[in-house]
């Protein structure tokens, strides 16, 4: 059989899973401090590292790998995970050094793309009113800017290989104090810095480091005339396509846009008293709007038209009765071959799990019966709070409603592992890792692919 010579990068893809092999954790070492990229990388067997250093029973180079961040859910073309392989083998030392990993570390339930709290939000500073205008002024606070609901950003220019291609324009106090004069501009305290390693510095020590505050600005100026406060630095809005943008910051970043936004957004729908149409004054580091009529029910008791709103949505993986196969759709809007989780608006006066049979039923036509709560995501599209379930078919006849959805089908374990860990899959395409719809739907894989654990409800 004729042999083809390898690109450079194949070649060290080669030697990377070689080493696993052998056992030399040295030249694995050296190759992942060069080359990080590598850690969850296959050959041509459709192997990583992690799976054939388990299958060769070298107990340290799996240590290491794990170290090092390994995914350790990927399958091979058996859809065994490195802990199958190394159970199948006989290396029970490493198969129960692959179950250990609680959820969390192990990467079956990372941390959700905008769920991370990069700010400490010290909600109680929102009613001290003289704190909060000492901080406006101070120069070490931290200002972002946003067009109406669209955040400033400037590209990235340092990782072109990197998913992070947007950073938030910072600003000082000077650069957007004239902002502060417009009626309409709203300003959203959003909360101090967290403490790191870089802050716990001497002054941390005498309590003289106060950490800045960061605040978001929301104002309709004309755009390009705020991109001028930015001198060069290559801002602009996201206005084309906010939805694939906003999955284009950092995890620090991301957070920290999905609170602004929310706040904004809520702004921009309840410029008025909901309950009696005056003018409303704003309050709270911009957390609360007070009616301005006196006489207004809005101001007795606590009214939720005064709170920022948040829209609650189910998202749910339906597993077929059988366990193997499980439930997505496709909406016309997605690209052509995604199909995600089905998803739906929670109504007034129901529960998560009524609300997962309900949505899913319409949608599908699929019966469901056991429900049970994995994780949540907050969704600033523009203020959705998605909480994300596994739910466990009673029926599998489907029947679509074209209304809301394009298509339903049942796929199974093989045909989602495929295009999750190999993209190998033409006629499936899976959300972006930043949605819960992809936690979700990796969480099943995992959960399924004979790892130690056992959830509860056997799912
Ligand atoms: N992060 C993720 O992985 C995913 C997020 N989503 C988000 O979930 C949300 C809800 O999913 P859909 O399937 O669209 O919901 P859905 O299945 O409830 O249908 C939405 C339709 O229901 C009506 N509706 C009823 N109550 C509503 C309310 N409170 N707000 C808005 N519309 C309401 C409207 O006619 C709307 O067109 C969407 O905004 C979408 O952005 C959806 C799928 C994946
Ligand atoms: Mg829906
Ligand atoms: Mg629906
Ligand atoms: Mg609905
Ligand atoms: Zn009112």
């Amino acid at each position: 059989m004729a042999s083809f010579p390898l690109s450079a990068k194949e070649e060290i893809v080669e030697r990377f899973l070689d080493a696993a092999v052998r056992g030399d954790l040295p030249q694995l070492r050296m190759l992942l401090t060069h080359t990080p990229s590598l850690i969850n990388q296959t050959g041509y067997s459709g192997w990583t590292a992690l799976m054939l250093a388990a299958r060769n029973g070298h107990y340290n180079v799996v240590e290491a790998l794990l170290s090092h961040g390994c995914d350790k859910l990927p399958v091979n073309s058996s859809s065994q995970t490195a802990y199958d392989i190394a159970k199948f083998w006989g290396h029970s030392h490493i198969s129960n050094l692959l179950a250990q990993t609680d959820d969390r570390c192990s990467g079956v339930l990372p941390e959700l793309y905008f769920c991370r709290e990069t700010l400490d939000r010290q909600s109680d500073k929102r009613t001290d009113k003289a704190w909060l205008e000492a901080q406006q002024s101070d120069p070490n606070t931290v200002y972002l800017l946003f067009s109406n609901i669209n955040p400033m950003v400037s590209r990235c220019e340092e990782d072109k290989s990197s998913e992070v291609l947007n950073k938030l324009c910072r600003f000082r106090y000077d650069g957007v104090k004239d902002l502060f004069q417009k009626p309409t501009t709203k300003l959203i305290f959003l909360g101090v810095e967290k403490m790191n390693s870089s802050s716990s510095c001497s002054q941390v020590q005498e309590g003289s480091w106060e950490p800045p505050a960061w605040f978001a600005i929301g104002t309709d100026e004309d755009a390009t005339e705020l991109l001028k406060r930015c001198r060069g630095k290559n801002c602009f809005f996201t206005t084309f396509s906010p939805k694939i943008d906003l999955l284009t910051f950092s995890e620090e970043e991301a957070g920290i846009v999905a609170h602004a936004r929310a706040v904004l957004v809520w702004h921009n729908r309840y410029s008025f008293c909901p309950i009696c149409g005056s003018g409303t004054s704003v309050e709270e580091g911009g957390h609360k709007r007070r009616c301005l009529n006196l006489k207004c029910r809005s101001l007795k008791g606590v009214y939720n038209t005064c709170y920022p709103q948040i829209d609650p949505v189910v998202i749910m993986l339906v597993v077929h009765p059988g366990r193997n196969q499980c439930l997505l759709g496709r909406k016309k809007s997605y690209p052509v071959g995604m199909f995600s989780c089905l998803a739906g608006f929670i109504e007034p006066g129901e529960a998560i799990e009524d609300a997962v049979r309900r949505e899913v039923e319409a949608e599908s036509g699929v019966k469901v019966g056991l429900v049970r709560y994995i994780c949540s995501q907050p969704w600033p599209m523009p203020s959705n709070l998605m909480i994300g379930c596994l739910a466990i078919a009673i029926s599998t006849n489907i029947k679509v409603d074209q209304n809301e959805i394009e298509e339903a089908r049942w796929f199974t374990r093989q045909q989602i592992a495929e295009s999750l860990y190999r993209g190998a899959n033409p006629a499936l395409m899976l959300p972006p890792n930043q949605t819960i719809s992809h936690k979700l739907i990796r969480y099943w894989i995992c959960k399924n692919a004979n790892l130690s654990y056992r959830p509860p409800l056997d799912i």
